[in-house]
């Protein structure tokens, strides 16, 4: 300043409104990006053996096919590419989830992973439907009834009876040894009750490990991760009936502290978007007469 000039203390104010002006929007966009913290990874297993003859497959062990091994192994390179690293991966009991798991694994170099494997993730229980063919069901009952048993949230598909061809195959199978208990031995399950048996195990399990830090992927199967979906997107019963996840395309939720959605932060595949909706179409026409 000049000798015997006078400070400007007008414009001295404004300075300094200005840089705390500054440092709050700083501050604000820090926590917004502190807040968008928790990434997870999703996949449905790629396409199964009955998945391709188009039969309900519930608990049912079937094997990936020829185009689900391939759908694995493509989705291990978009997981790659986009640079994904786990701490730890969560998948059902069931073959086909199992194998997209170590598909992926074996593409993004991390065969050594820690897995954990539970029940709880399985596909929901089709019941009585288990082995039949989708399209025919629905050529016998009508569309309609198809949609309601497949997509409904509460309405449960028949029972599966102690006659039905799988029910010696699916009870008796060794590794149902540590649980489900006798009790919770699903027969059938509607959305609702295969959601009441995989939250317990989402809340109790899988969210310490987000709250933790650790970097989560999921191979699981079209019903189990629709009940997730659901429970992270807070969508209303009817609203996720539309929602139709398809085999094999990674899908990545980022969550704020509260383990909220940001904002684009649901259901984001990694993958071509009209390819996405294409796939999403076909499994939604599965349940038609042809
Ligand atoms: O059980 C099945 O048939 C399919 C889902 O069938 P929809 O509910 O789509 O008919 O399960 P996934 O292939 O994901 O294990």
């Amino acid at each position: 300043m000049r000798k015997g000039a006078q400070p400007n203390l007008k414009s001295n104010v404004r300075v300094t409104k200005l840089a705390r002006y500054r440092a709050v929007v700083v501050s604000q966009i820090v926590n917004f990006i502190k807040m968008a913290q928790y990434k997870i990874v999703m996949i449905r297993h790629g396409e199964s053996e009955w998945n391709e003859k188009n039969l309900f497959c519930g608990w049912y062990d079937a094997n990936l096919s020829l185009k689900g091994e391939q759908e694995a192994v493509s989705a291990g390179k978009a997981l790659k590419d986009a640079a994904y690293k786990f701490d730890i991966a969560y998948t059902s009991v069931l073959t086909r989830a199992n194998k997209t798991l170590d598909a992926i694994l074996k593409e993004i170099g991390q065969v050594d992973l820690t897995t954990i494997k539970s029940w709880r993730l399985n596909e929901r229980h089709y019941g009585g439907l288990t082995g039949l063919n989708k399209a025919e069901t629905a050529a016998k009952y009508g569309d309609a009834q198809v949609q309601i048993w497949r997509r409904s949230f509460d309405v449960p598909p028949p029972p599966m009876e102690e006659d039905h061809p799988y029910y010696n195959q699916i009870v008796n199978d060794p590794r149902y040894d540590n649980g489900p208990t006798p009790d919770e031995f699903p027969k059938f399950e509607s959305l609702k009750l295969t959601i009441e048996r995989t939250l317990p195990f989402w809340n109790d399990t899988i969210v310490p490990e987000i709250k933790a830090e650790k970097s989560i992927l999921i191979a699981a199967h079209g019903n189990s991760l629709r009940g997730i979906v659901k429970h992270l997107d807070k969508m209303s019963d009817d609203q996720i009936m539309a929602l139709n996840l398809p085999t094999g395309i990674p899908f990545v939720y980022t969550l704020d502290e509260q383990l909220n959605p940001v904002p684009n932060g649901s259901l984001q595949f990694l993958g071509d978007p009209e390819t996405v909706k294409k796939a999403m179409e076909a499994v939604a026409n599965q349940g038609k007469a042809k």
